[in-house]
């Protein structure tokens, strides 16, 4: 991180000194009592003496013990280093006789050290040596990484460290299965990565469950300008898991000649500068890719100076595709593998953060808006592209490389001024053991940092330095909330930075998060390179939730191939019915076709309809027609039968109707005949009147109707037909009909009542009567009326025809059905 404050540092050298005491107090009684003698700066040189003797013969047979167990370090590991020559000389030698030269140097620089033997030790300049005050047995790996060149070291490990593999236990991704660890193993094939520390070996603390960051150190090899001038390697990587950091003394500053500052780290993993791609990938991200596979989320971020190797490790070159590129690619390769259905989705979004704005660089266009949902924080409008195929994901990758902001400084000739985040979104469907569809989800962050930087490192220009200060604090912001993280505290300012608001699921989230810091071997780099280590070492003790996969099960109770095939069939069946029922359809319309045509009334018939009936039986019970839509009714038997016997019925039918319009026509006619007599009486008794010269009658009651000539008939509640189907209500005494409330609002009554109603109003008087009509004019019109009334009657006959012909047709099945159908 860009900014260490004191008290940090403090208090971090005071937990390591602890942790020191801690460890020195699981050795040995004598060890103990050395480790009195050590803290004592003022004890005596001979008491320490004694137990630097006692010290080493334990660890003499700690270490040949370790010898014998654990497998020799790879050589070739070494090989760029620049004290390889150094090593392979000192490997050659007896191992006893090292040792024992070695704890000679000790026992000599101790005792002509005026330091404290556990604070370090010392030289004169003239002298080319090493110098080591070690607490910690002096094992080959220490050696190692103390024997650094014919120059004057001055370095030790801040930290010790048991010299027994058997104390590392491997560490193991929240991944829920065993895959993680078969996988592990399996792409590893290194006892040592198997073995892990548990978390809380590393922190030294019982911590909660969960899943903890795995941190991971990788050191580039020094760069052409840096050999050129003349810079010297300040780090060592051990056993593939420890660091060492030491400092060369400058020798012009007297005042800090015998200032010893060293410190030793130890990770997840260490890759040395020889280490390929290949390798970070398999042992930092492969398991992560497993875990993403799985349903669950994970993040991979470089952190580390400009210059250091971030986004080499994280993109690489063509010829060395670095984490993204290799993630991908394995993504979609185990993809395919274990799609039970052969579909998957993956998406993909690429977005960088410049100078505290968020930008889009697959599309780039105006900055985007960061927004918090349920699911976390998102920026909204980010495009995300669906990629099928490994190249595809390639050619957007380089698209959005294209588009990433990046300038020279003096630190790098290709420095990252932002930070990028490509974010990969699978789900696929696989197959559990009981033969389940399950639909994974799984999300995996690719995060390249822009590198932390003192502003004297790069350029003075005002752009730069704004990036710089931006970077910074975006970087700032990180450590704050890693340190507020580590610390356990509620609040996590996530919000100080775009960066930490993006980075919140893979810090703080239900989230399995790798981190590989980034570290240049150059000893002109060496606080920055501290400062990567410091925050590396601080981020081993965060802890990201336990989060479920995200998995769904899908009830499908058949297999893939099997639904299909019931799918098929299912088509197949449909298929066939809609043809049967066309075919059903065309038989039934053909049947009634021929049916209609069979039943439909011909010149004949009708002339029959309007002859009298020789037999008719109205209330005689009829069979019920056969219906077409019966079940039978397509076999051919009974369609040759239906025709015949249809016929037959609608003839009967016809007979039926004949007789009933008949009849109907006799009581037209008598209706008719009674009608002529009362027109006949009626005109007899208004020639009476109209002889007799009686007016007074007619203007007494102003408007002559018929119904004032027949009040009696009225009263009997008949009307003048004869039929008896022209019968109106007989009038009960309770209800009041229109008559009588036209009755009680007269003149008369109202006057009586005092109520004025609506009908007070005095109707115009209407067209002069009948009876007040001339006698030729008269004639004329009872004329007309019975010529109207002849017309009706043949309309009538008609329509009970039309109908009979349409009850026939409409299936009427009983007698009452088919006159109930006629209008009447
Ligand atoms: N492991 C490595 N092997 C070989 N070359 C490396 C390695 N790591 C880094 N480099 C080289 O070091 C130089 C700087 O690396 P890189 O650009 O990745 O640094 P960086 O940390 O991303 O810097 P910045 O933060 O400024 O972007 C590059 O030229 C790169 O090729």
């Amino acid at each position: 991180m860009p900014v260490s404050t004191r008290s940090q540092v403090t208090n971090h050298e005071e937990n390591e000194q602890r942790t020191r005491t801690r460890h020195r107090s699981d050795q040995a009684d004598a060890s103990s009592h050395l480790n009195v003698a050590l803290r004592n700066p003022h004890h005596g040189l001979k008491e320490k003496m004694k137990a630097l003797t006692l010290l080493y013969e334990q660890q003499k047979r700690a270490s040949s013990a370790f010898r014998n167990q654990s497998p020799k370090p790879d050589e070739k590991r070494f090989a760029t280093h620049p004290s390889v020559d150094l090593v392979n000389s000192c490997k050659r030698e007896d191992k006893e006789t090292k040792d024992s030269r070695l704890l000679q140097d000790v026992m000599k620089e101790n005792s002509m050290s005026t330091m404290p033997a556990p604070m370090g030790a010392k030289l004169p300049s003239s002298r080319v040596t090493r110098t080591f005050v070690l607490p910690q047995p002096p094992t080959e790996d220490a050696k190692e990484n103390l024997l650094m060149g014919p120059d004057r070291i001055l370095g030790f490990p801040s930290c010790p460290r048991k010299a027994n593999v058997t104390t590392t236990v491997a560490r193991k991704l929240s991944m829920g299965s065993s895959v993680a660890q078969t996988e592990l193993k399996g792409v590893n094939g290194d006892k040592n990565m198997q073995e892990l520390e548990k978390p809380e070996a590393v922190s030294g603390k019982v911590v909660p469950s969960g899943s903890r960051i795995l941190v991971f150190v990788r050191l580039r090899p020094m760069s052409k300008k840096e050999k050129e001038s003349g810079s010297r390697c300040c780090v060592r990587i051990v056993n593939k898991r420890d660091v060492y950091l030491t400092e060369f003394a400058n020798e012009h500053d007297y005042l800090r000649l015998k200032r010893l500052r060293g410190r030793h780290f130890t990770f997840d993993a260490s890759f040395p500068d020889s280490t390929s791609q290949h390798e970070v990938y398999s042992r930092t991200t492969a398991d992560l890719v497993e875990a993403v596979l799985q349903g669950r989320n994970g993040s991979v971020f470089c952190y580390g100076a400009t210059g250091a190797g971030k986004t080499y490790t994280m993109l690489g070159t063509i010829e060395n595709p670095g984490v993204m590129v290799l993630a991908i690619k394995d993504l979609f390769t185990k993809i395919r593998q274990r799609s039970c259905d052969g579909n998957h989705v993956v998406h993909l979004s690429y977005l960088e953060v410049y100078n505290e704005t968020v930008r889009d660089l697959l599309s780039p266009g105006r900055p985007l808006v960061l927004r918090e949902d349920k699911q976390g924080i998102l920026a909204a409008g980010l495009t995300q592209y669906r990629a099928y195929s490994t190249d595809e994901v390639m050619a957007l990758l380089q698209r959005g490389n294209q588009n990433r902001t990046t300038e020279p400084t003096r630190a790098n000739e290709t420095s990252s001024r932002s930070h990028a985040i490509l974010q990969v979104i699978i789900e696929y469907r696989v197959k559990d053991a009981s033969m389940n569809i399950i639909n994974r989800v799984g999300k995996l962050s690719l995060i390249d940092l822009a590198g932390s930087e003192r502003a004297l490192a790069t350029d003075q220009r005002t752009l730069r330095s704004l990036e710089g200060a931006n970077i910074n604090r975006s970087l700032l912001a990180l450590s704050s909330c890693i340190n507020a993280l580590v610390e356990g505290k509620k609040h996590i300012p996530y919000r100080n930075s775009k960066l930490t608001q993006l980075l919140k699921d893979s810090l703080g989230g239900a989230c399995n998060t790798v981190m590989i810091a980034n570290i240049s071997p150059c000893n002109l780099s060496f606080g920055e390179t501290q400062n990567t280590l410091h925050w590396a070492d601080r981020a081993k003790e965060i802890r990201t939730k336990e989060g479920e996969a995200n998995e769904e099960t899908l009830q499908v109770p058949d297999s893939g191939t099997d639904q299909a095939k019931l799918l098929l069939e299912l088509q197949k069946e449909n298929r066939e019915l809609r043809v049967q029922m066309a075919r059903q359809q065309q038989r039934l319309l053909a049947l009634e076709a021929q049916a209609l045509a069979a039943n439909s009334p011909t010149p004949s018939s009708v002339s029959s309809l309007l002859t009298p009936p020789s037999t008719a039986h109205p209330n005689e019970k009829r069979k019920p027609r056969s219906s077409f839509l019966h079940g039978n009714c397509f076999t051919p038997e009974l369609k040759r039968k239906v025709a015949p016997e249809g016929f037959r019925e609608l003839q009967q039918t016809v007979k039926t109707l004949e007789a009933e319009i008949e009849k109907m026509k006799k009581d037209h006619a008598l209706q008719l005949k009674q009608k002529d007599d009362v027109i006949r009486e009626l005109k007899r008794k208004s020639d009476k009147q109209l002889e007799r010269g009686g007016t007074e009658g007619v203007k007494k009651s102003g408007v002559q109707t018929r119904a004032t000539l027949r009040p009696k008939e009225k009263n009997t509640g008949e009307l003048k037909s004869p039929s008896h189907r022209f019968r109106s209500p007989v009038p009960t005494t309770k209800k009041r009909s229109f008559w009588d409330i036209t009755a009680a609002n007269s003149p008369s009554v109202t006057a009586l009542s005092g109520r004025k109603t609506r009908s007070h109003v005095i109707p115009e008087p209407g067209p002069p009567s009948m009876l007040l009509q001339s006698r030729r004019a008269r004639r004329t019109q009872l004329k007309a009326q019975r010529r109207n009334q002849r017309q009706e009657m043949t309309m009538v006959g008609h329509l009970y025809l039309f109908s009979s012909i349409l009850s026939a047709q409409a299936g009427s099945s009983t007698w009452e059905e088919r006159r109930s159908n006629i209008a009447w």
